[in-house]
């Protein structure tokens, strides 16, 4: 079962909620992120998920007592998940690990994920940064290193879902942004397949934005989604 997360890139709470308005029971959890939470603050980011859980997704990347710290200051907002990204190396996951253990109460405890390499980098992207080995070679190589040192799951494109589970098995929750219907225009997102491939190829969550914020119809666009999920 592959469950929809509605990406509120946003600064506007009123806009936000009326996203979430149009999406109504498609969507299992909304992630608000940097926009958001840089223009609102994290305690508006709270109240604008409302009943739905909350998947901030910050994405912190730092030296490891600074990602734990931020880790713990997280724990009024009880979010369901939230992001690292795992180049932050294995100390920095594992401090991001110790401050939800230790800070959080044990049922509000959210779901670490690292991000490995974000869906906008194909292989010239990855290559221009100085890493040498394709998006798949590089996704591995750091999923096994973030679920070795404390991640729950992985962000991680719909291409590497399947040798992610080759490699790693089924334990790792991956979550799977670079998500567009077919026929779409092409954007900044590189790594993309369709929600039923993704769903096909085995992601436990799909992370879908524009497709349904940008459509012109997102009530009408959030259902065709659910549908290729169900
Ligand atoms: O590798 C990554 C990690 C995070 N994201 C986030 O997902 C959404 C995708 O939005 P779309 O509008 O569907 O492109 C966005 O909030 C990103 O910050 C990602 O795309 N890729």
């Amino acid at each position: 079962m592959t469950g929809l997360i509605l990406a509120l890139d946003t600064t506007s709470p009123e806009q936000a909620r009326e996203w979430v308005r149009l999406a109504g029971t498609a969507c299992g959890a909304v992630k608000l992120g940097l926009e958001f939470t840089l223009a609102r603050g994290v305690s508006e980011a709270v109240a604008t998920a409302g009943t739905h859980r909350l998947f901030l997704d910050l994405k912190l990347h730092d030296i490891p007592n600074t990602v734990r710290s931020a880790v713990r200051a997280l724990a009024p907002a009880r979010p369901f998940m939230l992001t690292v990204h795992a180049g932050g190396g294995a100390a920095m996951i594992a401090a991001a690990r110790e401050a939800v253990e230790d800070a959080f109460e044990a049922d509000a405890r959210p779901i670490l994920l690292a991000v490995t390499v974000l869906t906008s980098l194909d292989a010239q992207g990855l290559h221009e940064a100085g890493v040498a080995g394709g998006p798949r070679q590089q996704v591995l190589r750091l999923g096994r290193l973030a679920m070795e040192h404390g991640a729950h799951g992985l962000v991680c494109s719909p291409h590497e879902v399947s040798p992610l589970r080759d490699a790693l098995g089924a334990s790792p929750l991956l979550v799977v942004p670079g998500i567009r219907p077919a026929d779409s225009a092409a954007d900044d997102q590189k790594r993309v397949m369709t929600p039923a491939e993704a769903r096909r190829a085995g992601a436990d969550w799909i992370v879908v934005g524009r497709p349904i914020t940008r459509a012109a119809d997102p009530a009408a666009a959030a259902a065709a989604i659910a549908e290729e999920l169900a």
